[in-house]
């Protein structure tokens, strides 16, 4: 994966489908209060980058982020600046303050899929909410869970982690808050996505503080978005079996039919994505952008 030569920007970081750059100024110095989110057009799937990317994926996520981030922004403030950014990521990247980030991926469950129906299924409860009898993967919780997990290294899984291990690391106001936040962020997600035909059953958004320590809790990193969360068609929901993906089922039904010839057991890489697949994805990250915002990409 090759970062951008973005001049007046120097690369930090790079995560599987984002990339962060620090401003430097005149003076070739970083800018210290700022940092460049771009997000590109690489789509993970099965825990594999796949080939070709996506168009226009990076560029629908963003805006739907940021139309995200203003819809929450009575519930809580966010660290976005500009979108006044380099032409070669116009479109696709937001400038932001830096922020003292916590070190706590705050995730909150709507629906019962994945490593929350693992751990249920283990204990009948999860992050230490017990919850009723009977539930399947799809069920719908009776109210948001908060399921936080640690931040891993790369290369490493995140791990969940106890109310306990959250005050901990946050203190017990702070961990209260992020909690509260969390299932609020994602409750009116899904007022306002499914009234869209739009199921948005967990979601990871990310806290940071201001570094001069004035304010509380700020949202950062990305909003409500099919990478930060599990999106589902409404009209297909059926509580009992894995429910498909809004917008990457086109890519994992190909890999995983006979057309693509790969055995994701085998341990080695996916084929490259046919055209129609590509297409067939980009059109869902459009759709997806368009129902929620009833704007017109
Ligand atoms: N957002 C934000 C943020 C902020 N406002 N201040 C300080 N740090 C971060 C920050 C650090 N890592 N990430 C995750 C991330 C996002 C995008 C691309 C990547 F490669 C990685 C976010």
């Amino acid at each position: 994966m090759s970062t951008l030569d973005l001049p007046g920007y120097s690369h930090v970081y790079s995560g599987k489908v984002r990339d962060l750059y620090a401003p430097v100024g005149a003076d070739g110095e970083v800018v210290p209060d700022q940092l460049l989110l771009v997000a590109s057009n690489r789509l993970s799937a099965y825990d594999w980058m796949m080939s070709p990317e996506i168009p226009d994926k990076g560029a629908v996520l963003t805006r739907l982020s940021l139309w995200w981030f203003d819809q929450l922004s009575d519930l809580v403030p966010n660290h976005v600046v500009s979108t006044d950014v380099p032409e070669a990521v116009a479109g696709r990247a937001v400038l932001v303050r830096k922020l003292d980030m916590l070190k706590v991926e705050a995730i909150a469950r709507a629906y019962l899929t994945g490593g929350g129906l693992e751990e249920y299924r283990e204990k009948g409860s999860v992050s230490g909410v017990v919850l009723p009898d009977g539930l399947v993967d799809g069920s719908k919780l009776p109210e948001p869970v908060f399921t936080p997990t640690t931040k891993a290294p790369v290369g490493e899984h995140d791990l969940p982690m106890s109310p306990a291990q959250v005050e901990a690391e946050l203190g017990a106001g702070v961990a209260a808050e992020v909690s509260r936040l969390t299932r609020a962020i994602l409750a009116r997600g899904n007022e306002i996505a499914a009234e869209r035909g739009i199921l948005i059953a967990d979601t990871k958004v990310e806290f940071g503080v201001s570094p001069d320590g004035t304010g509380g809790l700020v949202l950062a990193d990305e909003v409500l978005t099919p990478d930060s969360s599990r999106f589902w068609p409404a009209e297909l929901w059926e509580p009992g079996h894995p429910q498909p993906s809004y917008d990457k089922q086109f890519v994992r039904d190909w890999l995983t039919s006979s057309e693509s010839g790969w055995d994701r057991k085998a341990g080695g890489p996916p084929p490259e994505l046919p055209a129609h697949v590509v297409e067939q994805t980009r059109a869902k990250y459009v759709e997806a952008y368009e129902r929620l915002t009833g704007e017109t990409f």
